[in-house]
């Protein structure tokens, strides 16, 4: 049952939390070191201010999007996220058939609990990317490539932003993986064994980092589009297209990387005129309301994801809690547009917002 005081998807965050141990919930809601980026990315939001149309003659507004040949109802994605079955008994299969009943494309994690199988069968024609973290062996990412090729995934979208991460709230918490919860898409796959010197350790870590050859490598294996996950400097997504990338998302991995980089919606317009055009832009990190999604559009992003909002209505409500995070976020931004006199997503430009002295 949806708690009855739920009207924004924020108000899902304080009932998920309740529903969760201190284990799950400072992997879900952490960020890196003092979390000053996981505040930004909300905070820059509210910043921007909007310009109201008065009397819009409006006859309906129309959420669709094409991105790489593929009409989505609306532009609200989620983001992918690992380990659903933290926060819910059925994982990712709950998050699925919530996506599903909001046509919403849902990005499907390396490190699901569910494999990518599973998660496919439960979407049926519904849209599924797969997130790809580059393993260290180009056999097995490969190998997760042909698996999300076979069971009908429709983009791949290649996270390049966290080789390492510092997360502080997880560490004083204390976070492990429950028994029971696990990188199901990587099961049987043997470890690389880790060095007990740290120096070590961390050298054997960057030296199985990815590079950009790997992304054009990747480009020459798969017909898939690919999407790269994790830029907000515009030098990187120049490179990005230049290694063959056929989308960007500018994202920050919701503040739980490199703390103190700028907040995404800060530095979109940057990225956004560097691409020019040249690919679609998505964007992640902070996205609470509809208005969010509606300044992402004005400042050069085709579409949005999602990250906790849905893990906190999974958490709270299951399938039907994804549903309803989607459903009101989607009714926000109808809204938004009616009230800024848009009635399409390509009526979307700056001139939604207000113009800063
Ligand atoms: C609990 C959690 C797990 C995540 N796991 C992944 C992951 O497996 N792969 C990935 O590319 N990003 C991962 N992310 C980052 C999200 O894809 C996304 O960038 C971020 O959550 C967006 O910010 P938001 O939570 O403010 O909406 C994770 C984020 C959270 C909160
Ligand atoms: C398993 C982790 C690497 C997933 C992740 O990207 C995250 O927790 O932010």
């Amino acid at each position: 049952m949806i708690p009855t005081d739920i009207a924004a998807v924020t108000d899902y965050e304080p009932h998920a939390r309740a529903r969760m141990g201190e284990n799950a919930w400072a992997y879900i809601a952490g960020g890196s070191a003092d979390e000053t980026t996981l505040r930004w990315n909300v905070e820059a939001f509210s910043r921007l201010k909007l310009q109201a149309q008065a009397l819009p003659d409006l006859r309906d507004v129309d959420t669709r999007v094409t991105l790489f040949g593929q009409t989505l109802a609306h532009p609200i994605l989620l983001a992918p996220t690992a380990y659903h079955k933290l926060v819910h008994p059925e994982g990712e299969l709950a998050t699925a058939l919530g996506a599903a009943a909001l046509e919403a494309a849902m990005v499907v994690s390396t490190q699901a609990s569910v494999t990518l199988e599973d998660i496919a069968a439960q979407s049926g024609a519904h849209p599924l990317w797969f997130q790809l973290y580059l393993q260290a062996d180009r056999a097995l990412s490969g190998a997760l490539v042909r698996r999300a090729e076979a069971a009908g995934y429709r983009a791949l979208v290649v996270t390049v932003d966290a080789p390492v991460s510092l997360r502080n709230r997880e560490q004083r918490a204390g976070f492990a993986l429950p028994p029971g919860v696990e990188a199901a898409n990587l099961r049987g796959q043997p470890q690389p064994p880790v060095p007990e010197d740290e120096r070590a350790a961390l050298r054997a870590l960057l030296a199985s980092s990815a590079r950009w050859a790997d992304i054009a490598w990747l480009r020459g294996f798969t017909r898939l589009p690919i999407l790269l996950k994790g830029i907000t400097n515009p030098e990187d997504a120049e490179r990005a297209i230049a290694h063959g990338a056929d989308g960007i998302i500018v994202s920050n991995h919701g503040g739980r990387v490199l703390d103190t980089v700028p907040a995404t919606i800060e530095a979109l317009p940057a990225v956004a005129a560097r691409v020019g055009g040249r690919v679609p832009l998505l964007l992640d990190g902070g996205v609470r309301r509809g208005t969010d999604a509606l300044k992402a559009l004005a400042l050069g992003a085709s579409a949005v994801l999602i990250g906790r909002p849905y893990l906190h209505g999974l958490a709270v409500g299951g399938a039907v809690g994804v549903a309803h995070v989607l459903k009101i976020l989607r009714t926000e931004l109808e809204i938004a547009m009616i009230l800024t006199g848009r009635s399409t997503l390509a009526g979307i430009d700056r001139t939604v917002l207000w113009p800063e002295a």
